[in-house]
């Protein structure tokens, strides 16, 4: 298999004991990697260190099997930084240009391309606009096709789409989408667990500066075995029954809007340890004399995985 990112142990150390450590990531070529964590977890130090923007004090990064920060890894890479800022008396094509030119573009094909990117990122109408006419979510846009500019084969993304309105994110999700099935490799660094669900194959779950978890998406996403019923007629005695029945935990959640009704129309819920307990249940709950109305899994979202694997743990937050 051939690898886009490989990591061993790296660590980088700014001095006072802030950075990351021991860092170990195979990412293969072709893959969506998010990268989620906590403010200060060290997410845009270990990117940093993968584009060649800051070394490490230990260990070491291979970008396509070439050290990270060499000229073979950086022509491979589109990036685009967290905090960025074009000079406001440059248009959007001029900071272009600009970008095109480092990449050893020239002429028509640097116009050709910028202008198709620049309509990929829907901004394609204000090309000729001063930068200081932006808004922040026209800056992202720009940011993003400046980072496709040399059409890369991986491409790093550090919070792109933390300036833009629902619509825009869900544009770049799509354009993203699209660079993954032309085959490139995505490494997204996102606050927007949404966006990460959505798009990427695989997840690591990053706290002070450690990996603490790590896994495909879908399995993430999978691993909760809590069911909802939404059931009428129930009376506490038929509770009782149901979880000696089944003797698992069954709970009554509360129903949105309204207060505890007197044993009229309830929502359940019980964690099976298997999905085809579910047949089961139902049939329990009608043989009961209950009425079933629905049957839910509940969603594990990456919001949980998040909060459950960093909880109890102490984060290097911005305030320490
Ligand atoms: N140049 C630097 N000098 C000293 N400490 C730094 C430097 N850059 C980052 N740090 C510290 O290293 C830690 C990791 O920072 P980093 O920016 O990598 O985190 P992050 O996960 O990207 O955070 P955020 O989600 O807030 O962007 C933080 O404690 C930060 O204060």
């Amino acid at each position: 298999m051939s690898y886009a990112i490989e990591t061993f142990s790296l660590t980088k150390n700014y001095g006072n004991g802030r950075g990351c450590h021991d860092v170990t990531l195979r990412i293969p070529a072709g893959e969506a990697f998010g990268f989620l964590g906590p403010n200060g977890a060290g997410k845009s130090t270990i990117v940093k260190m993968l584009v060649g923007l800051t070394s490490p004090t230990d260990g070491k990064a291979l970008v396509f099997g070439q050290p990270a920060g060499s000229v073979e890894a950086r022509r491979r890479i589109g990036y685009l930084p967290e905090l960025f800022r074009y000079p406001g008396w440059l248009s959007g094509e001029e900071a272009m240009q600009f970008h095109a030119k480092l990449c050893g573009m020239k002429g028509s094909t640097a116009k050709r391309r910028i202008n198709q990117l620049l309509d990929e990122v829907g901004i394609g109408q204000r090309g000729r606009d001063r930068i200081k006419g932006y808004s922040k979510g026209m800056q992202q846009r720009l940011g993003l096709a400046c980072a496709l500019l040399n059409d890369p084969d991986i491409v790093f993304l550090d919070e792109p789409a933390s300036a833009l309105d629902p619509v825009g994110r869900h544009e770049v999700r799509e354009l993203l989408q699209r660079l993954r099935k032309e085959g490139k490799t995505i490494f997204l660094n996102s606050h927007l667990l949404e966006d990460v669900e959505q798009l990427c194959d695989r997840v690591a779950l990053l706290n002070n500066g450690r990996i603490l978890s790590e896994g495909r998406v879908s399995d993430v996403l999978r691993a909760s075995s809590r069911w909802r019923f939404r059931v009428g007629g129930m009376t506490p005695e038929m509770l009782d029954w149901l979880r000696e029945t089944m003797i698992v935990a069954v709970d009554i959640v509360p129903m949105e809007n309204s207060e505890m009704p007197a044993w009229g129309e309830h929502w359940l819920e019980a964690g099976l340890a298997e999905d085809e307990q579910v047949g089961y249940f139902n049939r329990l709950l009608i043989e009961q004399g209950m009425t079933l109305y629905e049957t839910q899994k509940v969603k594990s979202s990456l919001d949980e995985w998040f909060l459950q694997a960093v909880s109890g743990l102490e984060h290097r937050g911005e305030n320490r």
